[in-house]
């Protein structure tokens, strides 16, 4: 998908929401376990109650391989049933060495047609240019991330700034806003003046929003650009909102009241083409 494709939706659908499909065989309603494929059921019914409210959908990959090749089955299968017009991320943070990465590009942009995938910077250049070279097809790279433990490296100081700000500064060289983006936690909105001065132009994919806490506003106040410049993500506030058989409408809710929250900030920053 193409970054003036993604803006297009983002206007049309006044909404810059990613969901989170993280789905846990433990979490979804009792109900489903008894159909022929539960995650995908559960999948399913949650892309039917969120799809007009949001522009990406984002399967941590980690809750599909725990379910050995069962879990790749319902990963495709949602993957087939997510509308063509809405981004995908394959939320895997990859990256090894060139021929490795090479095929980790591979696995998710021919196999399975994601859009963008996370990919891990720490090994450097050649971890994650092979995945730059696929045709509209994105790199995420983790910038600041929103978990505690990301302070034990990411802000070291390290030749006069802190290391994450090497990782945007440098790895900003090998692709462009075209093609790259990056992760920054919804529960850091402290660094992002920071962040959009080094990287004004590139989409940020937030996590954080919901159930880790981080504040939607906050984010957009310091994060959001000319084009928006944002996909603000949250799985676990909207996709166990219930555990009961109104999983999917108060699925829908709870995206509404981001989707609304996202139109007043979009309208507020007078963001447009
Ligand atoms: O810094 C990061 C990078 C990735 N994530 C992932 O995003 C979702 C967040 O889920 P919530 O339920 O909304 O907390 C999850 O897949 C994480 O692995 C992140 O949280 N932080």
């Amino acid at each position: 998908m193409t970054r003036n494709f993604l803006f297009d939706q983002i206007q049309k659908k006044q909404s810059f929401l990613c969901v989170g499909l993280d789905t846990d065989i433990n979490k979804i309603p009792s109900h489903l376990l008894d159909t022929e494929d539960p995650i995908f059921e559960f999948n399913k019914q949650i892309i039917d109650a969120t799809h007009d409210l949001a522009v990406a959908y984002k399967p941590n990959i980690a809750f599909y391989e725990a379910l050995g090749s069962k879990g790749w089955e319902s990963l495709e299968k949602t993957m087939d049933y997510i509308p063509k017009d809405i981004f995908t991320i394959s939320d895997a943070k990859r990256g090894d060495i060139g021929n490795t990465s090479s095929l980790y590009a591979r696995a998710f942009f021919e196999n399975m047609n994601f859009d963008s995938v996370t990919v891990a910077p720490y090994m450097g250049s050649d971890s994650v240019k092979p995945f730059l070279a696929f045709e509209d097809k994105w790199v995420i790279l983790l910038g600041v991330t929103s978990n505690e433990g990301g302070k034990d490296f990411q802000f070291l100081e390290c030749e006069g700034k802190p290391l994450y700000q090497h990782v945007l500064s440098k790895s900003k060289e090998w692709g462009s806003a075209d093609n790259m983006m990056y992760v920054v936690g919804a529960t850091r909105p402290e660094y992002l003046t920071d962040i959009r001065k080094t990287i004004p132009d590139h989409f940020l994919l937030v996590p954080g929003v919901g159930a880790q806490g981080g504040d939607l506003q906050e984010v957009c106040k310091y994060g959001m650009n000319s084009q928006c410049g944002l996909l603000i993500n949250s799985t676990r506030g909207i996709i166990y909102a219930s555990s009961g058989k109104d999983f999917a409408e108060r699925a829908r809710e709870e995206a509404m009241k981001l989707q609304l929250e996202m139109k007043a900030e979009l309208e507020r920053c007078k963001v447009k083409s």
